[in-house]
C-alpha cells in the first residue's frame, strides 16, 4: 500500500478540515451516512476523502465521476477491504460480496452467475415465489406491510436455496415461515445489530484490544447457531441428491451439491455456507425494503395505483393472477418499480469497494489501499441530471426523459450485483400483485404516509409502513379461489 502523503505533481480529493487524532472524521459522520455524506459532498465537491479512523475513504457523488470509477478504474476498485471483524461473520472473509477480487472471487461470481442466478435458473423459481405469494395475499389483512414483505423475501429465498418448507400454515396463523427459515431470521437479529458494532471496530482497531462488551463472543456464538443450520440444510439436501432428484427440482443447495461431487477440492461444505449466506443477506431485505419504499410512495399517490390498475385489467384481465411472464409487458408497473429503486436504492452507498493500486478519478489522485464509498442515492437525486429530482414520477421511464442519466440501484461494472434478474423479476411480481389484488389506504385515512429514513444498511424506513387493503371488487373472484 502506498503512503497518503500529498506531493505537488498529486492533487488528492478535497477533505473536510476538522480530522481530529484517532477518530479522523468520524465523528462528522451522522446517520444515516448516506445523507451525511450527500450533505458533505455539497460543500467538499462531487470526489471527496475522509479519514476514517484508521482507514483513508473516497466518496464519489457524481454520475461522470461513478463512472469513471467503473470503466476506466473497474479493475483497481473490484477488491473489497478486509474488516477482521466483519470478517467473523462472512467465513473469514469468503462471502462473494465481501471477497478481496481474485480467482477465489471469480470462482464465486462464475458459479453465482451461471449456475445459481442465471435467466433459466430464476425462471425455474418464480413458481416457488409465487407460492409463497398466493399464501401472503391469503393472508394480507393482518400485520405490518414490513413484516409481510421480509418473511415473504425469506420465505421464498429458503425456498429456493433449501427447500424446507413441508406444509403451509393454516390460514389464521400468524406467520408462513417453515421452522428453518424462523431460526435463521432468529440468527439475523443477533447478528444484524451486531454488525454495527464490528463496523466501529474495523476503523478503530484499539477497540479490538479491550472487548469490553464482548462483542467478539457475541458474533461466534450467533455464527455458531448459522452455521449449525446450514449443515443440517446441506445434510438433508445432500440425501435428497442420493435419493435422485431431478436437477430441476435442486434449489441452490442441491445444484452446489451436484458440483460438489464432481469437484469436491472447489465446493466444499465451508463455501456452499458462504455463498448461500451471500444469497440470503444479499437478497432478503434488499428486495423486501424496495417493495416497502414503493408501497409508501403509492400511498402516497393514490392516483398512480389507479392508472396502474387500469393498465393491468386491460393488459392481464380481472380473470387470474398476474403473472411473471406479464410485467415485462406493464410499463407503467415498470416505471414505478424504476422509481422506487431510483429514490431509494436499497444499497446507498454500494458495498465498500478498495482500490489495489494508485489512480486518478476527477484529476485527484486516490493511491492504492483506499476505501471507495460511491453514493448512489445523492447521484440518483442530482438536480443537474434528474429534472425535479425528489418527486415520484414513473412517467420519466416511459417517455425517454430519464434516458441517459445514470440509473445504478444494482451498482456497476464487474462486482455489479448479481441478483439483478432475480431481483427484478420478484419485485414486479410482487408489486404487481399487491396493485391487482388489492385497494390501498392508510391506517385510519390519515393523510401521507411518514417518508423518514430509518438507520440501517439497507436504507429501512424509519418507521414499518402499515396500511389497510382491501380486496378490490372486480377480483373477489380470482382472490376466493386463491
Ligand atoms: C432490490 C434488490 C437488490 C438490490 C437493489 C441490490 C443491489 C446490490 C448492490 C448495489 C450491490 C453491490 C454492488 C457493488 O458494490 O458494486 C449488490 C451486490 C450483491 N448482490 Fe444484490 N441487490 C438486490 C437483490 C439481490 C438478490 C435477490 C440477490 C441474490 C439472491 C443479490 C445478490 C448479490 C450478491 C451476491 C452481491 C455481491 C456481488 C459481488 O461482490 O460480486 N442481490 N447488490
Amino acid at each position: 500500500r502506498r503512503r497518503h502523503g500529498k506531493t505537488s505533481s498529486q492533487k488528492l480529493p478535497p477533505s473536510p478540515p476538522l480530522a481530529v487524532p484517532v477518530l479522523g472524521h468520524l465523528h462528522l459522520l451522522e446517520k444515516p451516512l448516506h445523507q451525511s455524506l450527500a450533505r458533505l459532498a455539497a460543500r467538499y465537491g462531487p470526489v471527496f476523502s475522509l479519514r476514517l479512523g484508521s482507514r483513508h475513504a473516497v466518496v464519489v457523488s457524481s454520475a461522470d465521476f461513478a463512472k469513471e470509477c467503473f470503466t476506466e478504474h473497474d479493475l483497481t476498485f473490484a477488491s473489497s477491504p478486509r474488516f477482521p471483524t466483519l470478517a467473523l461473520m462472512t467465513y473469514g472473509g469468503t462471502t462473494i460480496g465481501n471477497c478481496v477480487y481474485g480467482p477465489y472471487w471469480r470462482h464465486l461470481r462464475r458459479v453465482a452467475t451461471v449456475h445459481l442466478l442465471s435467466a433459466r435458473r430464476v425462471s425455474s423459481m418464480l413458481p416457488a415465489i409465487g407460492a409463497e405469494l398466493r399464501a401472503m395475499v391469503r393472508r394480507m389483512h393482518r400485520a405490518t406491510l414490513r413484516r409481510r414483505l421480509f418473511e415473504l423475501a425469506l420465505s421464498s429465498l429458503m425456498e429456493n436455496i433449501a427447500h424446507t418448507r413441508t406444509s403451509r400454515a393454516v390460514d389464521d396463523a400468524d406467520t408462513d415461515m417453515s421452522p428453518e427459515a424462523q431460526e435463521f431470521t432468529e440468527s439475523l437479529d443477533v447478528l444484524v445489530p451486531l454488525l454495527g458494532a464490528a463496523n466501529t471496530w474495523d476503523f478503530l482497531p484499539i477497540l479490538q484490544w479491550f472487548d469490553v462488551l464482548g462483542v467478539k463472543n457475541k458474533i461466534a456464538a450467533a455464527v455458531r447457531t448459522r452455521d449449525a443450520l446450514f449443515q443440517r440444510l446441506i445434510d438433508t439436501e445432500r440425501r435428497r441428491l442420493e435419493d435422485g432428484v431431478e436437477s430441476e427440482k435442486m434449489g441452490m443447495m442441491g445444484v452446489l451439491l451436484s458440483l460438489q461431487k464432481s469437484e469436491p477440492e472447489k465446493y466444499s461444505d465451508d463455501v456452499i455456507m458462504a455463498l448461500c449466506f451471500s444469497m440470503f443477506t444479499a437478497g432478503t431485505e434488499t428486495t423486501a425494503g424496495t417493495t416497502e419504499w414503493a408501497m409508501s410512495l403509492l400511498l402516497n399517490h393514490p392516483e398512480v395505483i389507479k392508472k396502474a390498475q387500469a393498465e393491468m385489467d386491460a393488459s392481464v384481465g380481472t380473470s387470474r393472477l398476474l403473472d411473471a411472464d406479464d410485467v415485462p409487458r406493464l410499463g407503467y408497473l415498470q416505471g414505478i418499480l424504476n422509481e422506487a429503486l431510483r429514490l431509494y436504492p436499497a444499497v446507498p452507498l454500494l458495498i465498500p469497494h478498495e482500490s489495489t493500486a494508485d489512480c486518478t478519478v476527477g484529476g485527484h489522485h486516490i493511491p492504492g489501499g483506499t476505501l471507495l464509498f460511491v453514493n448512489v442515492y445523492a447521484i440518483h437525486r442530482d438536480p443537474k441530471v434528474w429534472a425535479d429530482p425528489t418527486a415520484f414520477k414513473p412517467e420519466r421511464f416511459m417517455d425517454g426523459s430519464a434516458e441517459g442519466s445514470l440509473f445504478m440501484p444494482f451498482g456497476m461494472g464487474r462486482r455489479k450485483c448479481p441478483g439483478e434478474t432475480l431481483a427484478l423479476r420478484t419485485l414486479g411480481l410482487v408489486l404487481g400483485t399487491l396493485i391487482q389484488c388489492f385497494d390501498w389506504d392508510t391506517v385510519g385515512g390519515v393523510a401521507g404516509v411518514d417518508m423518514t429514513e430509518g438507520v440501517g444498511l439497507n436504507l429501512p424506513r424509519a418507521v414499518p409502513l402499515e396500511a389497510m387493503c382491501k380486496p378490490r371488487q372486480v377480483m373477489l373472484g380470482v382472490l376466493e379461489n386463491l
